[in-house]
């Protein structure tokens, strides 16, 4: 039976600016959120018809990144990660709370522990749609880089990590892997392999989206986490999912991503749904590579939050 239900009747979008970049060791994917409003963001959430809820003061987060924070096994900054997405989580689920759209802008990946958190708790049904080259799923007794924007998925499924770090422990896994999707995966480490196949989650690798075409995949996707078109969606986009030369001012790239249409292709149609309740844009580095290749990416990252939000459709 499909039930239908409303997201976004009041049409406000909580822009929350994560200047974060702990969970990886590049400096800069914190200016990320600054380029992207700084590239006129609220503005053009604006035009679309949304109301926008900023709070001009957002560079707090870097506040809350401890002086000492030494690595637990192999964690680097664990009481970082740790403290930025329970704040960010709290920020999340009172955005969600009042009925807003909540977009986080990034940051590394590591803050999508905190953003799916706080979707959860208050939309405990929802589902997670991965946009990204990168599984991001490593069991943190397993990560070989140590970084925690490959692991954060890893918090969210209950079972993945199997013994509880104590700094972790206010995250509750709140996702099963049935209401979980991947698109765009070509860069998958082996941990994460077993895991995705132990537990059956649904992955659309480049090789699918070549096989099927965007269309779909997307479709195929959304009828796996989504069969009756019911479920509140978190989209996670994370900009490397994108071919390095869409985006190129990311941490992490890797060759044979999606076209720029394949990646606007797949927020439309989520868009299209109406059951977009939250997203993240993760990972724009503005310090990586030219100016050029900066504002190509800043203009992309904005152009797929616009696309989330219904720009291109008619
Ligand atoms: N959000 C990202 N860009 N993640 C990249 C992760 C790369 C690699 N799998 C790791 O765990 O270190
Ligand atoms: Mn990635
Ligand atoms: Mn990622």
């Amino acid at each position: 039976m499909t039930v239908s239900r409303k997201f976004n009747e009041k049409k406000t979008v909580s822009v929350l600016g994560v200047d974060f970049s702990g969970g990886q060791p590049k400096a800069g994917v914190d200016e990320g959120p600054f380029q992207m409003i700084e590239f006129g963001i609220l503005d053009q959430i604006k035009e679309l018809g949304w109301g926008v809820e900023f709070d001009g003061s957002f560079p707090n987060y870097k506040k809350l990144v401890p002086v000492e924070d030494p690595d637990i096994g192999n964690m680097k900054h664990p009481r970082a990660v740790s403290n930025v997405t329970r704040a960010l989580a709290r920020h999340v689920r009172d955005s969600a709370m009042k009925g807003n759209f909540a977009l986080s802008l990034g940051g590394d990946h590591s803050i999508a522990i905190g953003t799916v958190s706080g979707t959860a708790a208050v939309h405990d049904d929802f589902c997670l749609i991965w946009i990204d080259a990168h599984a991001d799923i490593n069991p943190v007794a397993e990560t070989t880089s140590g970084n925690l924007h490959g692991c954060p998925i890893s918090f969210l499924i209950d079972g993945i990590n199997k013994s509880a770090v104590p700094e972790f422990e206010w995250v509750k896994p709140c996702l099963t892997p049935d209401r979980l999707v991947y698109i765009g995966l070509r860069d998958v480490d082996i941990p994460e392999r077993r895991i995705i196949k132990e537990l059956g989650i649904r992955a659309f690798s480049m090789h699918d989206v070549d096989r099927h075409g965007i269309g779909k995949v997307v479709e195929m996707a959304l009828d796996h986490v989504n069969p009756h078109r019911n479920r509140p969606i978190h989209l996670s986009f994370d900009v490397d999912a994108l071919d390095p030369t869409v985006a190129p001012a990311t941490g992490t790239p890797v060759r044979g991503g999606l076209s720029f249409r394949e990646g606007h292709y797949i927020c439309e149609a989520i868009a299209e749904t109406g059951l977009l309740v939250a997203m993240d844009m993760v990972e724009v580095n503005p310090t990586l590579g030219s100016d050029e290749s900066l504002l190509q990416t800043v203009t992309v990252g904005c152009s797929l939050v616009r696309c989330a939000l219904g720009e291109t459709l008619l």
